[in-house]
């Protein structure tokens, strides 16, 4: 063991498919596995072998490719679980095991029908079992913070008698909290004889909202070991976001003085990856990752941040492999941060009477809106009335599929500048990029599309799709638009529309 350092096992692949609706094939299985290592994770958690043929193959497929950390599998107690588990991972060098049976009261009488002395002979079976076939064997009481203390002792201490080397203290139902997380592992210090021969590691869930300062509260209380899930996916409200607490031990190793082995720069793009595969987003609130994680609104805060990052963040955004931070303009904004902005988009705001006035109506315009977009600030600076300002308004669209792949598009917009009907026709590999590609050739522009994303704006079969997009221009300006319809392809339509508003590029006649 490694002096200083908290180990991470990360099990995204076993606990965190556990999330409702998760299902991770095993080619997603093991671009998240190798990722996890490029992460710096020091053991894998690639499945429940006897769960079904397809995880077997999965941690099978898992322990070929992965070449540095540790891949483990869970199993009951139960000889036939052991035994799957041990075939799945027979060629794999660095393998472990990880065998658990619940021990509070509630799982031993409702769910096992077993008694305390059933338990611990379970325990001496099977982990001696496990022990004849692997080197490394984690054993957990599931639900031990719902177990009565003296019995955890005496359970982890046949656990670690039995053979095993690493002792993980779930916190199966999130039921324990910071103060009381930590003395348990004191607790367990304190009375396990062999205390001294196992890693000790915690597992916690997030039913309270407090999985990562449980985990934290064991780290300051002798775990060695860190258990959790990529943007803490899981069982429930899911597990300890292990991403947290890399983040935490480093930016606090003042108070922890714990190294890891997590590439911090590597974090923005595990946890994009699992996001996307899981197929959950990540909220844009959420520590660390959240897509709000570095952006401040606020003018009190956006001045702050413009004089010194350091005022308002305590986390540089670089640091998690995210490119910087950012400063939405919107109804609580302030000057400094509207004259920043507008500077970069290159507009000159020396003159304080101006910048008084067109800060006026930005603030006008801002207490209508949500955000403030740079197609706003374009408008706002070139004088126009904002209020008016769709151009392009889409009359008519179809898209129809042909059969070698193709879309083909028929647009039809009105261009209330020119009080004119336009009509195209034109293709695209897909539907979206085929009615581009008509209204590109309808209005002689050749912008590029930078982003584009959907979302729903209610739930349910009758929601709108809100389409936004950014487009750039062949001389570089950037405009966003914003498109609400039933039909997302309108919404596509009425955004790319809504973001050429003040193009000056424009050419039809
Ligand atoms: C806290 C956790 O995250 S634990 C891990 C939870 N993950 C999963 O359950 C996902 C994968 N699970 C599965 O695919 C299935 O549940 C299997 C293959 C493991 C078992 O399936 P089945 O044989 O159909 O049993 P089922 O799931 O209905 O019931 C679980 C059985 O395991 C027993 N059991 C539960 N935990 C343990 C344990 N740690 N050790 C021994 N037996 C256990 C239960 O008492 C029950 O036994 P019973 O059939 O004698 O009543
Ligand atoms: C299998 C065990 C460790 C588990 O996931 C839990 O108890 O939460
Ligand atoms: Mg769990």
């Amino acid at each position: 063991m490694k002096e200083n350092y908290v180990y991470f096992l990360d099990t995204s692949l076993r606990d965190g498919e556990q999330t409702p609706g998760v299902n991770f094939n095993t080619q997603d299985k093991v671009q998240i596995a190798l990722q996890l290592e490029a992460w710096g994770i020091d053991v894998i958690e690639a499945g429940f072998p006897v769960t079904s043929q397809g995880d077997f193959e999965a941690v099978q497929a898992i322990g070929k490719a992965v070449k540095k950390a540790t891949v483990a599998g869970l199993a009951r107690c139960n000889k036939h679980d052991i035994d799957r588990c041990y075939e799945a991972l027979e060629d794999v060098p660095n393998r472990q095991i990880h065998v658990f049976i619940a021990t509070s009261p509630i799982h031993r009488e409702a769910k096992l029908n077993m008694t305390k002395e059933e338990i611990l002979d379970s325990i001496k079976e099977h982990v001696a079992y496990a022990r004849e076939k692997f080197d490394l064997v984690q054993f957990s009481p599931e639900d031990a913070t719902r177990t009565e203390w003296d019995y955890l002792s005496e359970v982890v201490e046949t656990a670690i008698q039995s053979g095993a080397s690493i002792i993980n203290i779930p916190d199966t139902v999130g039921y324990t909290n910071p103060t009381e997380y930590g003395q348990l592992f004191k607790h367990l210090q304190d009375t396990v004889p062999s205390f001294d021969q196992a890693i000790f590691s915690s597992h916690c869930h997030d039913d309270l909202g407090m999985a990562t300062a449980n985990a934290l509260a064991a780290i300051e209380n002798g775990a060695r070991r860190v258990e959790g899930t990529v943007n803490g996916i899981g069982e429930r409200a899911g597990n300890t976001a292990l991403e947290e607490v890399a983040v935490a031990l480093h930016i606090r190793k003042d108070f922890y003085v714990m190294e890891t082995g997590i590439v911090l720069s590597e974090t923005k793009q595990t946890s994009d990856l699992v996001s996307r595969l899981a197929g959950m987003p990540v909220p844009r609130n959420k520590a660390v990752i959240g897509g709000n994680a570095y952006a401040h609104e606020s003018g009190i805060h956006q001045d702050g941040v413009l004089k010194n990052p350091e005022t308002y963040e305590i986390i540089t955004p670089q640091l998690v492999g995210v490119s910087g931070n950012d400063l939405p303009l919107g109804k609580l904004s302030g000057r400094h941060a509207f004259v920043d902005r507008m500077e970069q988009l290159g507009f000159e705001m020396s003159d304080k009477e101006h910048v008084n006035e067109l800060f006026k109506q930005f603030k006008d315009l801002a207490d209508k809106k949500k955000l403030v977009t740079t197609t706003d600030l374009y408008a706002l600076a070139q004088g126009q009335d904002i209020s008016d300002r769709a151009r392009f308004e889409l009359e008519r669209l179809q898209v129809q599929f042909l059969e070698d792949g193709k879309h083909i598009a028929t647009v039809s917009v009105h261009d209330s500048q020119k009080d004119k009907m336009l009509l195209n026709t034109g293709e695209g590999p897909g539907s979206v990029e085929a009615i581009y590609n008509t209204i590109n050739e309808m209005l002689g522009i050749e912008v590029r599309l930078t982003d584009y994303y959907v979302d729903a704006i209610s739930k349910g079969a009758d929601s709108q799709a809100q389409v936004h997009v950014a487009i750039e221009t062949p001389e570089g300006f950037v405009f966003n638009g914003t498109g609400i319809d039933f039909d997302v392809l309108i919404a596509s339509g009425k955004a790319y529309l809504h973001a050429l508003t003040f193009y000056e590029g424009v050419q039809h006649a």
